[in-house]
């Protein structure tokens, strides 16, 4: 190429950038647009009392933008994607327009635990939203009045001790809604139906003290006594924006001996051998592919976290043990025939697995694929800054 040509290459190539940068700075133009409009819907949403994540018509917007960006030549994923991150910037900006959804506001809401970190958020949740709330924690009494006036006491206290501090609580107005938070549910369930004649529902908020509102995230339900009186309190967190799944309190706590159980042991397991081993992390890092970056995240996260809480949340799922003593020894099984170089075991173990999961294996190559790419734009804004 003569010099000239380059030249006239570079101005172009710079002017071309120059629109890129008009057509983006449309794009932030258009989004604050957006933005002013969803959080009107959001007052709006306040005086109907509706709830802030509204599925259908997320589900609905999304498809009919899909197709038109079909028409435009442009890939369907790429725009779902990013009206996805859009929306999600709606539930921040629309996470004050919460309505209470008791019609009795004069009586107190009691977070038992409340100085915790779940209980910390539970009492902003409520107080945001219009209740009366009384935090009480250890070295905290119990008043009469209080007891008299609950219109709802929820406990979150540590795993271990939910038991002992339902079975200490004062008789409750024969309303008042007994609810816990802890993450087993037939101990609990259990004790709460023994101490309290009244109404009675056991949440497992499937969430942690650190997220920013509850839009899309899930609290399991299950029930005790007087659904109807309780109500209220599943419609407040629905409003909130959370999903509700109910479920039986044993099998609850069987699916979480997995999630819990068997999950926590293993990532802690893992950490441990990595630190035992000292493996070099940086260079884990530097030569890992974004699934294996995603996982070590996975493992890596635990230990950021409290050791108290995740002894008390192992601990507490002690039915799960004979199965992870299994685990344990299938791991050692594989590891020993692969040492002896017997491919064929593992591939016909390998085929039986595949046709357990059957479909989902699929389905979830395919999530997993969304989450890489997502991964991977996140590790080059941590390195670039871009
Ligand atoms: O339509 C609504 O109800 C909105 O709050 C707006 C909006 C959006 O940003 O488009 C946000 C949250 C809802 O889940 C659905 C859609």
């Amino acid at each position: 190429m003569s010099s000239k040509s380059a030249d006239a290459a570079a101005t172009q190539l710079s002017q071309l950038r120059d629109a890129i940068d008009a057509v983006d700075t449309q794009l932030v133009d258009l989004i604050a647009q957006r933005a002013a409009i969803t959080a009107q819907v959001g007052q709006v949403k306040r005086q109907l009392k509706q709830p802030l994540y509204v599925p259908e018509r997320e589900h609905s917007l999304i498809r009919a933008r899909r197709q038109y960006a079909e028409q435009k030549g442009l890939a369907a994923d790429l725009i779902e994607d990013v009206l996805r991150r859009i929306i999600r910037e709606s539930y921040r900006t629309q996470t004050m327009q919460a309505t209470p959804t008791s019609t009795d506001l004069s009586r107190p809401v009691v977070i038992v635990g409340g100085r915790g970190r779940l209980g910390q958020l539970l009492a902003k949740l409520f107080g945001q939203t219009g209740y009366q709330v009384t935090v009480l924690d250890k070295g905290d009494q119990w008043t009469d009045e209080l007891a008299a006036q609950a219109q709802l006491v929820m406990l979150s206290v540590p795993v271990n001790q939910t038991v002992g501090v339902i079975r200490q609580l004062p008789a409750l107005a024969a309303d008042c809604v007994l609810a816990d938070v802890t993450s087993v549910k037939s101990e609990p369930l259990q004790a709460m139906l023994e101490q309290h004649s009244g109404p009675v529902v056991g949440l497992h908020p499937m969430f942690g003290p650190s997220v920013q509102n509850l839009a899309k995230q899930l609290v399991v339900v299950t029930p005790g006594r007087c659904a109807d009186a309780c109500q209220w309190l599943l419609d407040q967190f629905v409003n909130w924006g959370a999903h509700i799944e109910t479920s039986d309190a044993g099998q609850h706590d069987e699916a979480m001996g997995w999630v819990q159980a068997m999950r926590h042991l293993s990532t802690f397991s893992y950490g441990l051998h990595m630190a035992e081993e000292n493996a070099d992390i940086d260079a884990l890092l530097q030569m890992s592919s974004p699934i294996y970056r995603m996982e070590l995240m996975m493992v890596g996260r635990l230990f950021a976290q409290n050791a108290e809480l995740y002894a008390d949340i192992i601990m507490a799922n002690k039915q799960q043990f004979p199965t992870i003593g299994r685990y344990l020894e299938r791991f050692g099984e594989a590891l020993g025939y692969l040492e002896k170089g017997d491919k064929a075991r593992f591939i016909e173990q390998f085929e039986q697995v595949k046709a357990y999961f059957g479909n989902y294996a699929s389905q979830f190559l395919d999530e997993s694929e969304g989450m890489v790419q997502l991964a991977d734009d996140q590790r080059f804004r941590q390195q670039h800054g871009g």
